[in-house]
Parts: C-alpha cells; structure tokens; sequence
C-alpha cells in the first residue's frame, strides 16, 4: 500500500549546463508540487501507514525552505554566491544544480534520513519513502524513487541553509539534531 503527501513551493533558479538557453543561462522560477509516496509493512494504531499530519513535523521543513528562496548550486562563481548571500534572506547552496531530478533525489535523501531517525510512537511499522515526484511545471515532473538513491553524489550535509531559513523551521532544534546524525 502507498499513500501520497502533497507539498508545494516557489522557487527560483538557474540549471547550469542544461540543453535549454533559457534555462543554463537566466535566473527564472517555478511553483513546484512536491509529491512524498510512502509506504510500510504494517499500519499504525490509527489504521495508517504514516499519519499524514506527522509529516509536518519535519519533512515540510525541508520542502518549505524552498519556498521564496534562491537554489544556489555551490559550483557557481564566489561574485554570484555572495550576490545571493548578501542581498537575498532566503537561499540554499547544494552540491548539485536545481533541476526537477536533483530536487526529487535530494528530497529523498533528506526524507529517509528524517525516517531512519525518527522514533514513531503510535505503532508505526517501517516506514519508507517509496518515491519523490517534483513536478516544476504543469507539463513536467521528475520522480526519484528509493532504487535511485546513489544515483547521484549529494551529501545532505553539504546543503546549506540560509539562516533565515533554518530560524523559521518549526522544532527546530529537533530537526537539526536529526540532520547532524
Ligand atoms: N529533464 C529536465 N528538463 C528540464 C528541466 C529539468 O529540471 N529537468 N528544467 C528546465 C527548465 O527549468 C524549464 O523552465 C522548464 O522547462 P520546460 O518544461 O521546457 O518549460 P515550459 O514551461 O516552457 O514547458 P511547456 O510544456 O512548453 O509549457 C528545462 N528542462
């Protein structure tokens, strides 16, 4: 059995080293849709595999601090970076350039870190995260799935969060103790 969480944010970009002009070379933004797929071996006392307001505990964390931000791919110039840094409140620098698959393969990495070490309390069985679905556009969408996870290198500890990002995480300090694992 799966069940299906949706999430959503506003984000901007630039995908370097992509085919499309417009893409590589302009800083352009999208409404992503965020599509979390789970799945376990049992149910919990509730008759649910995750109770889908659980998944606001954390995870929407990591979704929302996408939101208004600026995805800065940590391979662009230092003059580009502090151009972000200094006049924007909101960024994220990654390991991988922001297109929809890396959104879709970070996600999962961050998720079922966030599931390894989270201790369910209402009778929660193993829970996974089956698969990311990043749509970027009304036509386009990338989804990770678990078999992906080494698809490619990122580290979850190399994405950096702006700290006005991580100041409006809700539990907080709960959340960055589960990231500092
Ligand atoms: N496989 C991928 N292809 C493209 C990505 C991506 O992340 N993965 N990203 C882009 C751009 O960010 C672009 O803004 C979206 O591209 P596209 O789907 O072509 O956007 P349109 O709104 O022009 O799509 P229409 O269907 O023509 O309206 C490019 N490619």
């Amino acid at each position: 059995m799966i069940i299906r969480k949706k999430f959503k944010f506003e984000g901007a970009h630039i995908v370097r080293n992509c085919s499309t002009k417009r893409c590589k070379t302009s800083i352009h933004g999208h409404s992503y849709k965020v599509e979390l797929f789970f799945t376990s071996n049992k149910l919990d006392n509730g008759y649910m595999i995750l109770d889908f307001g659980l998944t606001k505990k954390h995870i929407k964390n990591i979704i929302d601090s996408f939101d208004h931000a600026y995805s800065l791919w940590a391979e662009e110039s230092e003059e580009f970076k502090n151009f972000f840094k200094t006049n924007s409140l909101r960024w994220i620098e990654m390991p991988v350039s922001p297109s929809a698959e890396s959104y879709s393969l970070m996600f999962l990495k961050f998720i079922d870190h966030i599931l390894k070490n989270t201790k369910f309390s209402n009778g929660e069985g193993d829970v996974k995260v089956t698969s990311v679905r990043v749509h970027e556009t009304k036509t386009g969408y990338a989804e990770a799935f678990l078999s992906d996870i080494n698809l490619i290198e990122l580290d979850i500890k190399k994405v950096v969060f702006s700290d006005e990002i991580i100041n409006e995480w809700k539990n907080k300090d709960e959340l960055l103790k589960i990231l500092s694992v």
